[in-house]
């Protein structure tokens, strides 16, 4: 019966859930997304049983919490817990201002799948990682998932369609089009600039690009976004050739409101590295298996990668691109920039 919704369709309705606060059913747990969890609906909760506080294992680092499980926590919440002891585990904004949070037990034994779908599902909507999970009963009108099934799903790798594509002349190359990829998971779309008419069966002149607001659009001097998007674009344009794909994971694929979250960590002494951690995210949360899928559809095979990030490099090459040359991407540093610059070339690896 093709009018019941697809796994891939009820995974992405759960998303969209806990981004408005309503909680979803994962197997025999009802699960919210801390950040968008209301004073009341944390109270229903709590009347269903011992809600416990799912966290990622960098989040408990930071909290000194024990981690019994693979990559998270699952923390007891105290009798009296409000939504203010929760968003302070959960939101490290205040850790610095208000250390002591626990003591803190760490519940141990027992399937923690749910917890993992639970927290896998709040970070692909872009939330802070953390999750409030209690056994419950399944309730009317919540969105279902099985928590193995859901988990499958997310890892899986969506198939990506192009939509529409016009002519779009630019700055640096009047001979360009724009066309646009929609993932078939609900994920964000995606953009390819081709510029010129690059041969499918030689190593084209590539790009990809994260999205970076701050730095694309506002022209931010936190980062060296803007001015490298606009220098591998100038290279395409005088090469006459060249296809640069502008991925919507925006800061390394944690969402906007979440890179703010780590400027002001940043901001208060942390570097780009630490602040995702203290988060809860891994360094970069980034798929770059959406790179190599749009440059197959694009019909390459070939590219000629300008990256100083050796693992857009690797990661190409693991999904069947070949990198026929890495091309260096010199960015200007300024007095805002460098500490970032220098902290990706020390702990990510990046050649500067
Ligand atoms: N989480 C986080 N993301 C950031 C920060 N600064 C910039 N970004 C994001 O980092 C990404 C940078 O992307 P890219 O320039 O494509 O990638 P890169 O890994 O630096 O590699 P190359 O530029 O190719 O050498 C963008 O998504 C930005 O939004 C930060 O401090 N924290
Ligand atoms: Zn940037």
């Amino acid at each position: 019966m093709s009018l019941v919704p697809t796994l891939a369709e009820t995974v992405s309705r759960a998303r969209a859930d806990l981004r408005m606060g309503l909680p979803v059913m994962l197997g025999g747990h009802l699960v919210g997304a801390v950040e968008t969890l209301s004073a009341e609906r944390l109270r229903d909760f709590q009347a269903l049983g011992k809600p416990v506080l799912a966290l990622t294992e960098r989040r408990a680092e930071t909290l000194k919490a024990r981690v019994y499980d693979d990559g998270l926590a699952r923390i007891e919440l105290p009798d009296d817990a409000d939504l203010h002891w929760l968003r302070a585990l959960a939101d490290p904004s205040g850790d610095l201002m208000t250390p002591m949070k626990g003591p803190l037990f760490t519940q141990r034994g027992g399937d923690a799948t749910p917890h993992m779908a639970a927290l896998a599902l709040v970070k692909s909507a872009q939330l802070l990682p953390a999750a409030l999970v209690v056994p419950a009963r399944a309730l009317a009108g919540l969105t279902v998932l099985a928590p193995g099934a859901a988990l499958a799903q997310m890892a899986g790798e969506a198939a990506m369609d192009p939509v529409a594509a016009a002519r779009l002349p630019l700055a640096s190359a009047e001979r360009s089009r724009l066309h646009i990829f929609r993932p078939d998971d609900g994920g964000a779309e995606h953009y390819a600039i081709e510029i010129g008419d690059p041969p499918r069966d030689a190593p084209v002149l590539s790009r990809l690009h994260s999205a970076c607001y701050t730095g694309d659009v506002l022209g931010s001097l936190k980062c060296d976004c803007g001015p490298q998007l606009h220098a591998a674009l100038d290279a395409m344009g005088k090469e006459g050739a060249g296809v640069l794909l502008y991925l919507n994971q925006e800061g390394r694929g944690i969402g906007l409101a979440n890179k703010m979250r780590a400027y002001d960590l940043q901001n208060q002494g942390f570097d780009t590295v630490e602040a995702n951690h203290r988060l809860g995210f891994e360094d970069d949360e980034r798929d770059f298996r959406i790179g190599a899928a749009l440059l197959r559809r694009l019909g390459f095979d070939q590219v000629r990668l300008m990256t100083n990030n050796p693992r857009k490099v690797s990661m190409l090459q693991g999904h069947g691109i070949t990198v026929t040359e890495r091309v260096p991407l010199v960015t200007a540093r300024n007095r805002f920039n460098t500490n970032y610059l220098d902290t990706k070339a020390s702990k990510s690896g990046h050649l500067l």
